[in-house]
């Protein structure tokens, strides 16, 4: 990725260097139409022309540096796209001043502090439609630099500008304004499990994974310099990443409290910024560097092949391909709830089509099915969204055929996404 320097700040200039998408990426990718050449519906009603990109392949992991602009260029770039927002719901409680903890959907977050010369995580106020287009590959990612959203961005797309968001929603949106080509999204982590608010977003929004990371994560415990486990009374960091040092935390003697706030780097700039000498964060060695903290202890994580996958997102899909390992993400539900899982989950396995991922989320247009008897009472059932993930393309006749035999049970169905495996090298041992 583009390194560091105040002379690769984004500027207002480069922001909104273009204002109409590149030819070939005029149109929506159509649902509809996808599923109906491979012989099976989706659910969207979108019937736009269907006009596909094939750049969002992931390619091998190089990732060195950081990518950036300077803070300030940052900012003078947001207030004047500021000035033509579209009204955004802002859906937070933000109430406190810089350096406060507040409360963002019921986690704590922070208000830094600003320093100097990082990028500062766009808003849900920047955003601008207003599309911007560089020769580099703009890729939105949740938290600050030095988060392992932005190792995973680097990973996808080495040469690419990695643009920090303050929220999951916003990284969504910077997509679907042309201020970003792509978003990177933690979906789940092989000790902390699945990154439930990122499934429903997808669902929500019309985005279309082109790609996935497997990121090994190796975390740090980092305090201020001089500042020694004795004096700690608080760890703060990204739920996951509490939730992937849990036990490490205990082993390690230390008697604190933990917190959570909205991203691990973040965690480090915030004690960094505010001085504080009774707090560490859990996060990466790049993040020690970054905010000129100290490695308190390395590998804390409980783990030591802790991975999170990470999904990317485009506007378009990519075209889906046989002559590589693919991977197809698809979200479905039911009228009749779960008991259609058994048929469905059955049309993959007749065809020796393996599942690597199975979820469930609430259906929350419809979270609460009523079943009336008369003798008995009522039964109030949980609707659920089934997410599955399965090793085939889009383009193999196997997966066009179970897609074809899914959508005769099942009443909503949509593919989130054909894409190629990450197949990179297994080694955890590559930290980040
Ligand atoms: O906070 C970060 O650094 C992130 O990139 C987020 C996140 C996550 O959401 O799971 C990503 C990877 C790690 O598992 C911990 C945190």
């Amino acid at each position: 990725m583009q390194s560091l320097s105040p002379s690769s700040g984004i500027s207002l200039k480069s922001l909104i260097r273009k204002t109409t998408p590149p030819p070939g990426q005029t149109h929506r990718f159509d649902p509809v139409r996808f599923v109906i050449q491979c012989g099976y519906r989706s659910d969207s009603a979108n019937t736009n022309a269907s006009t596909v990109n094939t750049n969002g392949a992931p390619v091998s992991y190089n990732f060195a540096g950081h990518v950036g602009s300077s803070r300030a260029d940052w900012q003078s770039s947001c207030a004047i796209l500021a000035s033509k927002v579209v009204s955004q719901q802002q859906d937070t409680e933000k109430t406190g001043g810089a350096g406060d903890i507040t409360v963002v959907n019921g986690h704590k977050t922070l208000d830094l502090v600003p320093i100097d010369n990082l990028p500062k995580p766009l808003t849900i106020t920047d955003l601008s439609p207003a599309p911007m287009h560089g020769s580099q590959m703009r890729v939105a990612y949740q938290g600050v630099p030095g988060a392992y959203s932005e190792a995973a961005a680097g990973k996808a797309y080495p040469n690419c500008e990695a643009i920090p968001c303050d929220q999951f929603e916003v990284a969504f949106q910077a997509v679907e304004l042309w201020i970003a080509d792509r978003a990177v999204l933690p979906v789940e982590n092989s000790l902390g499990g699945s990154i439930h608010r990122n499934y429903d977003l997808l669902l929500r929004h019309r985005l279309h994974i082109v790609g996935e990371v497997q990121l090994p994560v190796h975390h740090c415990l980092l305090a201020l310099p001089g500042v020694r486990k004795e004096y700690l009374t608080r760890v703060i960091s990204h739920p996951q990443a509490l939730a992937q040092c849990e036990l490490t935390l205990t082993k390690l003697g230390l008697n604190v409290s933990r917190e959570a706030v909205d991203d691990t780097a973040g965690a480090a700039e915030y004690i960094a910024a505010n001085n504080l000498r009774d707090t560490a964060a859990i996060a990466s060695a790049r993040a020690a560097e970054l905010y000129g903290l100290q490695i308190l202890a390395e590998g804390i994580q409980d783990d030591s092949s802790n991975v999170t996958r990470f999904v990317m997102l485009a506007r378009d899909p990519i075209i889906p391909r046989t002559d590589r390992p693919f991977k197809t993400s698809i979200v479905f539900a039911h009228d009749k709830g779960t008991s259609v899982l058994f048929k469905v989950l059955s049309a993959f396995a007749f065809r020796n089509i393996s599942l690597t991922k199975i979820e469930s989320r609430p259906h929350r247009n419809r979270p609460i099915r009523l079943v009336d008897d008369a003798n008995v009472g009522t039964a109030k059932h949980f609707e659920y969204m089934f997410y599955v993930d399965f090793e085939a393309s889009m383009a193999d006749v196997r997966a066009q055929n179970a897609l074809a035999e899914v959508q005769e049970f099942t009443s909503f169905l949509r593919v989130l996404g054909s894409y190629p495996m990450d197949m990179t090298p297994w080694c955890p041992s590559r930290e980040e």
